[in-house]
């Protein structure tokens, strides 16, 4: 098989140059050059920016190179030469009027708002439809999305089979599973094992089709319920949280990575798959500007590897085990003591 990482990038990076667009018309870079190196929270203070949105662009900016950023220096930020040079008043090379021409690109407005409110912009910029969670609750955009997920997952899913390799499974929850395409590639090499999708209405239903049709049916069962407030079903040593946390802000994120740690008996893991910034919060790129199309119309954004383990420490777990996957997406797992 071809690799189609280069067309993961391409999907998951369609609203990065928007953010940077939005960033050159309110003159991040002239304000850097002036002020920095400043730390992250000045520039937000004086940029009136909330402190999610402004994250994401900052690790977008240092991913290509237009600032650094010292996140374990009280997050100094300082203007890059390059970003010195095109994106200011400071030589007559500045690009700020080539970028502006693209101001009225209906995502940089929004990009602006989300900056100023932390209040996500409508998925797919899809006129008058502000919240993407509440929309899953329409069945044909629930399946759509289900449609989307299961796509992604026929070359993801095998690889973070390959990375979990060793892990020994017996019975596993995958909490927001989708298709339950990840849930059948785990148990594809664990003939032992059964699985747990856990799923909210309407994408329940289409799970349950979806594994009965690939006759995966008796091995993976679909349990419906709100994975913030109803019970996780008990007995399960593996939890699987697949590109779920990065919809989420850091209270739901915490809350979720708690009701694992709970849920999960004594030596069990969680496992959460997904595209993690590095802990430096400056790239990889790829994973910067996918967060940039989260941050976009999620409340939440591509967590860095630190966050989470910091996350996971607070809930109980015991270290954190980083393994790659492929198109730039990583296994974490983490470990509750026996
Ligand atoms: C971004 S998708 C990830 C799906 C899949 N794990 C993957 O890796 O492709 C997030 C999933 O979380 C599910 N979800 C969202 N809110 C939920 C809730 N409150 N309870 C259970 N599932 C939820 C959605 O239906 C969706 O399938």
């Amino acid at each position: 098989m071809l690799d189609p990482t280069a067309l993961y990038r391409l999907r998951d990076g369609a609203y990065a140059t928007d953010l940077i667009i939005a960033a050159v018309c309110d003159d991040l870079f002239a304000w850097l050059a002036r002020h920095g190196p400043v730390p992250a929270a000045g520039l937000r203070e004086a940029m009136g920016w909330a402190e999610r949105p402004a994250d994401v662009l900052l690790t977008l900016c240092a991913a290509h190179g237009l600032v650094d950023r010292f996140v374990e220096a009280d997050d100094l930020v300082s203007v890059s030469d390059l970003a010195r040079w095109h994106l200011t008043h400071e030589t007559s090379f500045d690009l700020r009027p080539y970028f502006g021409s693209l101001a009225e690109r209906p995502a940089v407005a929004e990009f602006a708002e989300v900056l100023r409110t932390d209040r996500p912009a409508a998925w797919a910029s899809a006129a008058g439809e502000r919240d993407w969670s509440g929309r899953l609750d329409d069945p044909r955009f629930a399946q759509r999305i289900t449609a989307a997920m299961d796509a992604r997952g026929a070359f993801l899913a095998p690889s973070v089979a390959r990375a979990l390799h060793d892990l020994p499974i017996e019975r596993l929850l995958d909490v927001g599973g989708s298709s339950g395409i990840y849930a059948m590639a785990l148990l594809e090499d664990r003939p032992a094992a059964t699985a747990t999708v856990v799923e909210r209405p309407p994408v329940d239903e289409a799970a349950r089709t979806l594994l009965a049709e690939r006759g995966a049916g008796g091995r993976i069962d679909v349990v419906t319920a709100n994975m913030f407030a109803d019970p996780w079903p008990p007995g399960c040593d593996v939890h699987l949280l697949s590109q779920v946390l990065h919809d989420w802000d850091l209270a739901r994120v915490e809350r979720l990575v708690q009701r694992s740690f709970d849920a999960l008996a004594p030596g069990g893991r969680l496992v959460d798959v997904d595209a993690h910034v590095d802990g430096r919060r400056t790239g990889p790129r790829p994973v910067a500007e996918y967060s940039a199309l989260l941050m976009h119309s999620t409340p939440g954004k591509c967590w860095s590897v630190t966050e989470l383990a910091d996350v996971a420490r607070r809930a109980g777990f015991a270290g954190v085990e980083v393994r790659d996957c492929a198109a730039d997406r990583s296994a974490l797992v983490f470990t509750k003591p026996a």
